[in-house]
């Protein structure tokens, strides 16, 4: 095993997974680095939701390495991964999945209470990420009550409410309108800046990949590199060798 280089906060080398033998990742290699803002693009089924899930730890790659800073999570028991993840890594479903008995702010100051935090402290900071989000109106109504780009925007504030180093989004504004998602998506992006949270951002959306710092592609489960053509049909999607125009 070689260590990964200082720079890179996540580091992952020829991922390999397949769910249920139909491969998903078959060699993905990349770096994140510190504070940046990193989208993965790709078509529906190429491997993001996939990639991300082996990158924080929630499934283990079949074959290959992945590095936290400069410790190796691909060999992580269960219980240490799940601790990792817990401590380090915040995450945001396409679908918001909240507990339905618990209102808007003790949905969103969860993860707090959970690591001990008190009471008062976990109110405060998830009413102030409610408030930021533009929901605070919201912070005591239960999850019935609130649309789904309300039920959205609380767990957003649930993922950033411990100021994660590495916050995983997989499509976090696919629920969301057109308005709502440019909204949303500026508010995390500043936060995470000004929080100084690495984002993986999973995206078929390229207005949403624009709000990153840096994108990587994926196609069938392999990293392509994507050159925009300066006046032509679209862009030219490279794969080693092979070359295909995706318009
Ligand atoms: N739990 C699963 N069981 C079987 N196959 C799966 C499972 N999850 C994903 N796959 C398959 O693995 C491949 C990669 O899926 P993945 O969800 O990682 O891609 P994606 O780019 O995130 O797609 P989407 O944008 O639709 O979520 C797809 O072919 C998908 O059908």
């Amino acid at each position: 095993m070689v260590a990964p280089p200082d720079n890179d906060v996540l580091w992952a080398r020829a991922l390999h997974f397949s769910h249920n033998g139909s491969p998903a990742l078959t060699g993905v290699s990349l770096g994140v680095r510190e504070r940046e803002i990193l989208a993965v693009t790709g078509p529906r089924g190429c491997g993001k939701t996939t990639l991300l899930q082996c990158l924080s730890g929630q499934l283990v790659p079949h074959q290959g390495e992945v590095w936290f800073n400069s410790t190796p999570v691909h060999t992580m028991g269960p219980l240490v991964r799940e601790r990792l993840r817990r401590d380090k890594f915040g995450w945001i479903d396409p679908e918001p999945q909240l507990v339905p008995e618990l209102t808007a702010w003790e949905n969103a100051a969860l993860p707090l209470m959970l690591r001990g935090a008190s009471n008062r402290a976990s109110r405060k900071a998830a009413l102030e990420w409610l408030e930021r989000l533009d929901i605070g109106g919201c912070a005591r109504k239960r999850p019935y009550a609130l649309v789904q780009a309300e039920r959205q925007r609380v767990a957003i504030a649930r993922a950033l409410v411990t100021a994660p180093t590495v916050l995983f989004a997989d499509e976090p504004t696919a629920p969301l309108h057109r308005a709502d998602r440019a909204h949303v998506l500026r508010t995390l992006t500043t936060a995470a800046r000004s929080h100084g949270i690495t984002v993986v951002l999973a995206t078929h959306d390229a207005e949403v990949a624009a709000l990153a710092d840096r994108s990587v592609s994926l196609l069938d489960g392999r990293r392509v590199h994507t050159v925009r053509l300066p006046a032509g049909p679209g862009d030219m999607t490279v794969e080693g060798a092979a070359c295909s125009l995706s318009v």
